[in-house]
C-alpha cells in the first residue's frame, strides 16, 4: 500500500464559481460592452501614434470598499469628460495585489477583509463593480495577478497591467497574449527595464498553455498574440520618470525592435513611496510632454478619495475613501495634477503647430 504523498500541505479546497456562471449571473450589459469597446480603441489609437492625447490610469491604489469606490468613479467620470480632448482617464480598479512578503491580497482573495478567503464574493463583488463603473462610460484598468481572473472579468477591462513582481513570469505574459485588451508591463521592482521589453515581445507572439475554460474546465489554451502591449516605468533602486531615463528606455526599446513609447507610474518607486511625492512627477512628466516629448503616451496615478494610507487591522473602524495599502494623493490634487497634464498635451500641440509654421 503505497503512503500518501499528495496534498500534504493542502488544509482545504473548495469548489469555485465557474466563469460561465457568474457571467450568467452578471451578464455585460449594451452600454458596458460600448464602454470596454470605446476605451480599447481609444488606448490602442493612442499607442499607434494616431491619437496625440495622453492616456491617464488613476485611481486607489487597491479596492476595498466598492461604495467608496464608485463615489470615487462619478468623480473620475466628470473629470473625464471635461479633459476628454487630451486625455483618455481609465480608472485604476485593482482587485488583486502582489504583496513582497505578506499581507491583505485583495478584494478577490479576501472581500471581508477578515480572512475568511470567500473568493467566490470577491469575484461577485469585483464584477459587480465593474459593470457599474463601465455602465457609467468610465473605462477601466486593472492588474491581472492569478491566471484564472480573466476569465471572470476581462470583458470588463479596457486596459491591464502586469506588475512589477510578475513582469518576467513566463505564465503572465502568455496570459498577455491571450488577453483581449491593451497590456503594460511593469519594469521590476529593482529597475530592470529589459524584463519588461522582453515581456512585451514574448507577448506579441501566440502561446499555447493551461488554463480555464468557460464551464471551469481545465484546458489547453492557444492564444494569437497581443500587439497591443507596453512598458510601464515605476522605478526601482532609483526613480526612471526624467528625460534620461525614457533617453534610455526609448534607445533599448527601438533596439529591441518594440515601438519607443512608454506609460510613467508617478507612485511606487517613482516617488520612493511616498504619496505626496506624485504631484512632483507629475509636473516632471508633464514637462516633458508640454516641450514636446511624444514618447510619453501615459502616466498611472495612485488617487483616492481621502490622502495617504490606513492600516487594514487598526484601532476603530476604517477611514471612509483611504487607502488600506499603499498611500494615494486625494481627489482635489488628482483633480490639479490632471488638469495641469491636460494643459501640457495643449502646450505640446501648440508646440508642434509653432515648428510647422
Ligand atoms: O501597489 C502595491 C504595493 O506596492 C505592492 O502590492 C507591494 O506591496 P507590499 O510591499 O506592501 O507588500
Ligand atoms: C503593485 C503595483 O505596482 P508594482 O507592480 O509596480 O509594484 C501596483 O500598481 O499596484
Amino acid at each position: 500500500m503505497p503512503i500518501k504523498t499528495q496534498n500534504l500541505r493542502v488544509a482545504k479546497m473548495q469548489e469555485l464559481t465557474t466563469p460561465a456562471e457568474l457571467r450568467a449571473q452578471l451578464p455585460i450589459s449594451e452600454a458596458a460592452s460600448l464602454t470596454v469597446e470605446g476605451g480599447r480603441n481609444a488606448i490602442q489609437r493612442i499607442l499607434k501614434g494616431e491619437d496625440d492625447r495622453v492616456i491617464a490610469v488613476t485611481g486607489p491604489c487597491s479596492i476595498h470598499d466598492t461604495e467608496a469606490a464608485l463615489d470615487y468613479a462619478r468623480k473620475l467620470q466628470a473629470l473625464r469628460v471635461e479633459c476628454a480632448d487630451t486625455l483618455e482617464i481609465v480608472m485604476r480598479v485593482y482587485f488583486e495585489k502582489p504583496r513582497t512578503i505578506g499581507g491583505w491580497k485583495g478584494l478577490i482573495n479576501d472581500p471581508f477583509l477578515d480572512g475568511s478567503f470567500a473568493i467566490n464574493d470577491g469575484l461577485l463583488a469585483a464584477r459587480e463593480l465593474l459593470l457599474e463603473i463601465n455602465e457609467m462610460g468610465l473605462p477601466v484598468g486593472t492588474e491581472f495577478l492569478d491566471t484564472a481572473v480573466p476569465q471572470y472579468v476581462a470583458d470588463l477591462v479596457s486596459w491591464a497591467a502586469i506588475g512589477a513582481r510578475t513582469t518576467e513570469s513566463q505564465i503572465h505574459r502568455e496570459m498577455a497574449s491571450g488577453l483581449s485588451c491593451p497590456v503594460g508591463f511593469k519594469n521590476g521592482t529593482r529597475g530592470n527595464i529589459q524584463i519588461a521589453i522582453d515581456a512585451v515581445r514574448s507577448s506579441a507572439q501566440p502561446h499555447h498553455f493551461m488554463g480555464l475554460s468557460e464551464g471551469g474546465q481545465a484546458a489547453i489554451v492557444g492564444t494569437s498574440g497581443n500587439p497591443d502591449c507596453h512598458v510601464i516605468l515605476r522605478g526601482g533602486e532609483g526613480t526612471n520618470y526624467d528625460e534620461a531615463s525614457v533617453d534610455t528606455f526609448c534607445y533599448t526599446a527601438e533596439k529591441d525592435g518594440i515601438r519607443p513609447q512608454v506609460m510613467i507610474d508617478a507612485s511606487h518607486a517613482n516617488s520612493g513611496k511616498l504619496p505626496e511625492r506624485q504631484p512632483e512627477v507629475l509636473a516632471n512628466v508633464g514637462g516633458q510632454i508640454a516641450r514636446g516629448d511624444h514618447r510619453i503616451m501615459g502616466v498611472m496615478v495612485e488617487s483616492n478619495l481621502v490622502a495617504g494610507a490606513q492600516k487594514l487591522g487598526g484601532e476603530g473602524p476604517l477611514v471612509y475613501g483611504q487607502s488600506i495599502t499603499d498611500g494615494c494623493i486625494d481627489w482635489a490634487t488628482t483633480q490639479d495634477c490632471l488638469r495641469e497634464l491636460s494643459d501640457n498635451v495643449r502646450q505640446r500641440r501648440g508646440a508642434l503647430t509653432r515648428k510647422a509654421s
